[in-house]
């Protein structure tokens, strides 16, 4: 369970985040969304062990964050910058595997097993810069599946893409959890994608000392489908709450409890 008690952050003397509580309960998958600039890619830092707390605290399974957690993956949107360009697709995958002990045999296989349930069979031996956009960005998350992160943090993973190869990889992600159980905070802009990906959706108010403006859960039937879905009349309910939210910030709530796990 990852927890946030209390956290504020600054940068030098500008406060970024105030004062936010939350708790994410194994298995979900939350979506963050919120104004730009109001602090989401610092919150996933801070969570990350990237940058220190300035107030309260971060946990994960009762284990205070001070430093980058084991077990932790990140995937941020700018994939052409974090795979390296001379390695192999598979070779950039089996990559994190290098830090477990297993040998080149043993790392190679792990990235082709990963790399089938990626969609992308056969790519192993060609390099990144040989891909697509979307063929890079299932790279990337390849390589974060490789060590079975038990938690996954997304920043804007798939602001870059094409409507259609982002509806594909939304689905990739929502595969991946359905069979893994990852938890996931998932950043994003997009209002629809955080309704349609998220088990919940958190709503941060505009900084200077972003708060919680809403918590949401999404209780949407799944599997989801992206026409059937997003024509459910509850699909567009919610987007128009957190539309709202995003637009119009409402006064800090509380956080939701635990016990409101993974639809
Ligand atoms: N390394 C840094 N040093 C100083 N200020 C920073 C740094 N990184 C971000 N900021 C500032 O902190 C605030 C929050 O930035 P952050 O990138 O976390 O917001 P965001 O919600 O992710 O934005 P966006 O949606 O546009 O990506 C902004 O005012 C930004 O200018």
């Amino acid at each position: 369970m990852l927890r946030l008690d209390s956290l504020s952050q600054h940068y030098g003397d500008q406060l970024v985040l105030h004062d936010i509580s939350l708790t994410v309960p194994d298995g979900q998958l939350l979506c963050v969304v919120g104004p730009s600039g109001c602090g989401k890619s610092t919150l996933l830092r801070t969570v990350a062990g990237l940058l220190p707390a300035r107030e309260g605290t971060i946990t994960i399974d009762g284990t205070p964050v001070t430093g980058v957690p084991d077990r932790l993956a990140v995937v941020f949107q700018d994939y052409g910058r974090s795979l390296l360009p001379w390695l192999t697709v598979r070779d950039n995958v089996a990559l994190p595997l290098r830090r477990q002990g297993l040998r080149r045999a043993e790392r190679r296989a792990e990235a082709e097993r990963i790399l089938d349930r990626v969609g992308l069979t056969g790519a192993a031996r060609r390099h990144p810069w040989q891909l697509s956009g979307g063929m890079q960005q299932r790279v990337a998350i390849a390589r974060a599946l490789v060590c079975r992160p038990s938690l996954l943090l997304m920043d804007e993973p798939f602001g870059s893409l094409d409507a259609q190869t982002r509806e594909d990889l939304e689905d990739l992600l929502l595969e991946v959890h359905r069979t893994d159980r990852t938890t996931i905070v998932f950043v994003t802009h997009d209002i629809d994608e955080s309704v349609y990906v998220g088990d919940r959706v958190v709503v941060l108010t505009p900084g200077p000392g972003a708060k919680v403006a809403l918590d949401l859960p999404v209780e949407l039937p799944c599997p989801r489908d992206q026409l059937g879905t997003r024509g459910l009349p509850e699909f567009a309910a919610l987007r128009t709450r957190v539309g709202r939210a995003v637009r119009t910030p409402s006064p800090a709530v509380r956080p939701a409890t635990p016990s409101g796990g993974p639809t």
